[in-house]
C-alpha cells in the first residue's frame, strides 16, 4: 500500500486492535439494501481474528450530525456481519465509555465487538481531540480500512492514528493498490469515463484525467456544459455556466496532448423528468428549446462501446443519464455491458456507478467496484487522504 504499513506489517497476536470500517450501507426500513461495504472488509477481520486479535470495529452510518438518530443505529450491520464472519459480533450501544470499556475487557482472542455510530458524537466530524483519545484508549493497535471514509479527517479516520501505532487494512490497500495502478502506471489504452450528475464535482477530475488517460469518455449530466460551450441549444440540461471555459480549455488541452475526447454525438431528450416523459433521440444540435438531455444516444453509446473494448484500464466514474429511469438507461447499460466484456481491466467509482452495475448484473464480471465515491475521486483528483497520510510510513 504505496508507502504505508498494512496489518502485514506488524504483530497483531492477543492485541486490542481499533479497526476503523467503512459500514455506511444503504438501509430501507431496518434492512440493508446493499452489504458490499461489509463483505469486503471481512478479509480484514478474518486476517485479525485468525491470528487472535481482539477486534474492536467502529464505524459510521448517514449523518446523524452529532446526535442518536434511532434508525442509524448499527445494529443491523452487526447481525449481517456475523452471517459473513459465521462467528458471533457482539454490539455495543455506544461507541467510547465506561460500558464499552468494560465489553472490550471481556474480549476474548479472536472476539469481534462492533461499537455504536462514531457520527452519534459531536467530536467524530470535528476531529475532536478528546474523543480520538477516548477511542485509542480502547485499543493498542489502529487499523484503518475504511477507504470510503479516507477522505474524511474524522476522530475515528484520522485523529486516532495519532494515539495509536496506526495501519491500514486489507481493504484500503486493496483500493489503493488499485486505483493507483490506475493512475501511476496505467495499461495502455486507458480510457476514463466521467458522468454524473455533480457537475463541478467532476470537472477537477477531468483535469487530472488529461495528464493520464489516452480516451476520455464524458457522458451524463457531464456534456451539456460541453455543448453550451460550443453554443448550442442544450434545452433545459444540466449545465455548469460558471466554467463554460474552462470546458473549452479541456478540449484544447486534450488535443494538444493527442487525446482521444469523446462528447456524445447524439441523446436521448425528454418533455420532463419522469418514467412517463415523451421521449426521443437526437444529435447534438438538434436538441429543443424545452426539453432536457438525459441520456446518450444510440451512435453514442455504440462509439463509446468500441473504445471499451479495445481499452486496457477503464475507470468508469458516473453514470450517462439518469438510469433510475426507465427511458434513460440505456446509455448507462451499453456502457456497463461494454465494460463487463471488455478484455481490459475495469475500475468502477462512486456510489451511483455501483448501484447502476449492480441494477444491470454486472458486478462480478467488473474488476474493481470501489467501496468509495467521493474518496476514490479524491484520491484520483491527486489529494492527499488525511485517514491514510496519518498512518505509519514503511
Ligand atoms: N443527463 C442527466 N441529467 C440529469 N441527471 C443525470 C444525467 N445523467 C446522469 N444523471 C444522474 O446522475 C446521478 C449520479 O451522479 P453522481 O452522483 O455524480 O455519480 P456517482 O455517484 O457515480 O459519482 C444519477 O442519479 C443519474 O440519474
Ligand atoms: O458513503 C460514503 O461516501 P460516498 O457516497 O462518496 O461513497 C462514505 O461512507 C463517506 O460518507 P460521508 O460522505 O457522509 O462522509
Amino acid at each position: 500500500m504505496m508507502n504505508k504499513k498494512s496489518v502485514r506489517d506488524v504483530e497483531v497476536g492477543g492485541k486490542r486492535v481499533f479497526v476503523r470500517v467503512d459500514f455506511n450501507v444503504p438501509l430501507e426500513n431496518g434492512k440493508i439494501t446493499d452489504d458490499t461495504r461489509i463483505r469486503e472488509t471481512v478479509p480484514t477481520i478474518k486476517y485479525l481474528t485468525e491470528r487472535g486479535a481482539k477486534v474492536i470495529l467502529a464505524s459510521h452510518m448517514g449523518r446523524p450530525n452529532g446526535a442518536v438518530v434511532e434508525e442509524l443505529r448499527l445494529t443491523p450491520v452487526a447481525a449481517r456481519l456475523s452471517e459473513l464472519l459465521g462467528q458471533p459480533v457482539t454490539k455495543a450501544d455506544e461507541a467510547v465509555g465506561a460500558a464499552v470499556q468494560a465489553q472490550v475487557a471481556e474480549l476474548k482472542d479472536g472476539d469481534v465487538l462492533l461499537l455504536e455510530n462514531v457520527r452519534f458524537y459531536a467530536g467524530e466530524e470535528k476531529n475532536d481531540a478528546e474523543l480520538a483519545k477516548q477511542f485509542a484508549e480502547l485499543a493498542d493497535l489502529y487499523v484503518n480500512d475504511a477507504f470510503g471514509a479516507a477522505h474524511r479527517a474524522h476522530a475515528s479516520t484520522e485523529g486516532i492514528a495519532h494515539h495509536l501505532p496506526a495501519v491500514g487494512g486489507l481493504l484500503m490497500e486493496k483500493e489503493l493498490d488499485v486505483l493507483g495502478r490506475a493512475l501511476n502506471n496505467p495499461e495502455r489504452p486507458f480510457t476514463a469515463i466521467v458522468g454524473g450528475a455533480k457537475v463541478k464535482d467532476k470537472i477537477a477530475v477531468i483535469e487530472k484525467l488529461i495528464e493520464i488517460a489516452d480516451n476520455i469518455i464524458i457522458g451524463g449530466g457531464l456534456s451539456y456544459t460541453f455543448f453550451k460551450s460550443k453554443g448550442l441549444e442544450i434545452g433545459k440540461s444540466l449545465v455548469d455556466n460558471d466554467r463554460l471555459e474552462l470546458v473549452q480549455e479541456f478540449e484544447r488541452k486534450a488535443k494538444e496532448k493527442g487525446i482521444n475526447f469523446l462528447l456524445p454525438v447524439d441523446v436521448v431528450v425528454g418533455d420532463k423528468f419522469g418514467a412517463d416523459a415523451n421521449t426521443k433521440i437526437v444529435n447534438i444540435d438538434e436538441i429543443p428549446a424545452d426539453w432536457e438531455a438525459f441520456d446518450i444516444g444510440p451512435k453514442t453509446r455504440e462509439i463509446y462501446a468500441k473504445t471499451i473494448a479495445e481499452s486496457k484500464l477503464v475507470v468508469w466514474n458516473g453514470p450517462m443519464g439518469v438510469f433510475e429511469l426507465e427511458p434513460f438507461k440505456n446509455g448507462t447499460q451499453a456502457v456497463a455491458e461494454a465494460c463487463a466484456a471488455t478484455a481490459g481491466y475495469t475500475v468502477i467509482g462512486g456510489g451511483d456507478s455501483a448501484a447502476a452495475v449492480e441494477k444491470f448484473h454486472l458486478g462480478d464480471k467488473m474488476d474493481h467496484i470501489s467501496t468509495g465515491g467521493g474518496a476514490s475521486l479524491e484520491f484520483m483528483e491527486g489529494k492527499a487522504l488525511p485517514g491514510v497520510v496519518a498512518l505509519q510510513d514503511k
